[in-house]
């Protein structure tokens, strides 16, 4: 989750790097849900703020009542990152408050209707007109089929693999980060991963 994390801010920093943010300051808003896909958003705001001028907010509302959980929240307040008690439920405030939004609320684990309180934070997500980075999977995509009626976002981290949906991704930037899959269990899945250069933990796709 650690180098799933890190790989989401390296791949967000060479796409958005903080010189390329000329309205204000380049404030983030990562939405993290329940799962490990929550997990890996805490990891990526944490970093996002090592690696400085980014200032990441973080909202959190189901936290699972495990130690992993509760130990990346807690380094992410020890950093002083904000977690917010309500999500801004007008996405012109969001607009004005942010300029990159990080969707870590789903990954592949995803299935059926979506439930509250993320079914209003994806409606509110898809009227935002800052650029949407989505971790693994646009939430609240099939992993397989897409989802055309959901989030469109502006870039996709693919992790480990890119998933089936991944080619219903129209956005500007696709990376795959997670440079951690032993080589033979790329073999047993029979999984052909690029190069990644040198010693980059991410990889553009696209
Ligand atoms: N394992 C690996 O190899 C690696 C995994 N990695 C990362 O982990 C991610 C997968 O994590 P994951 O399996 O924890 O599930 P995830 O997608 O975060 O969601 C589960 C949560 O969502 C909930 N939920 C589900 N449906 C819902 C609905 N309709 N409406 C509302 N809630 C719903 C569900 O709740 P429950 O059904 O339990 O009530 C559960 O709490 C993967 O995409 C990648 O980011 C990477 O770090 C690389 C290596
Ligand atoms: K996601």
């Amino acid at each position: 989750m650690e180098l799933a994390g890190l790989s989401c801010a390296t791949a967000i920093a060479k796409a958005y790097p903080v010189s390329s943010f000329t309205s204000g300051l380049p404030t983030v808003l990562v939405i993290c849900g329940p799962g490990n896909n929550g997990g890996d958003g805490l990891v990526c705001a944490r970093h996002l703020k090592l690696f400085q001028g980014y200032e990441p907010a973080i909202f959190y509302p189901k936290r699972p009542n495990k130690t992993l959980f509760e130990n990346l929240t807690t380094q992410c307040q020890k950093m002083d990152i904000p977690f917010l008690s309500e999500f801004p439920q007008e996405a012109e405030v969001i607009d004005g408050a942010y300029n990159l939004a990080i969707d870590a609320i789903f990954g592949f684990s995803f299935k059926g209707a979506v439930r509250e309180p993320f079914g209003s934070i994806l409606n509110t997500l898809k009227r935002i007109t800052i650029p949407i980075a989505s971790v693994d999977i646009p939430s609240g995509w099939d992993v397989e089929k897409g989802n055309p009626e959901g989030l469109q976002p502006d870039m996709l981290i693919s992790l480990t693999a890119p998933k089936q949906s991944a080619v219903h991704f129209s956005g500007r930037y696709h990376y795959l980060g997670g440079r951690f899959v032993p080589l033979a269990l790329q073999k047993k899945y029979n999984l052909s991963l690029p190069d990644y250069p040198g010693t980059e933990c991410v990889h553009r796709l696209l």
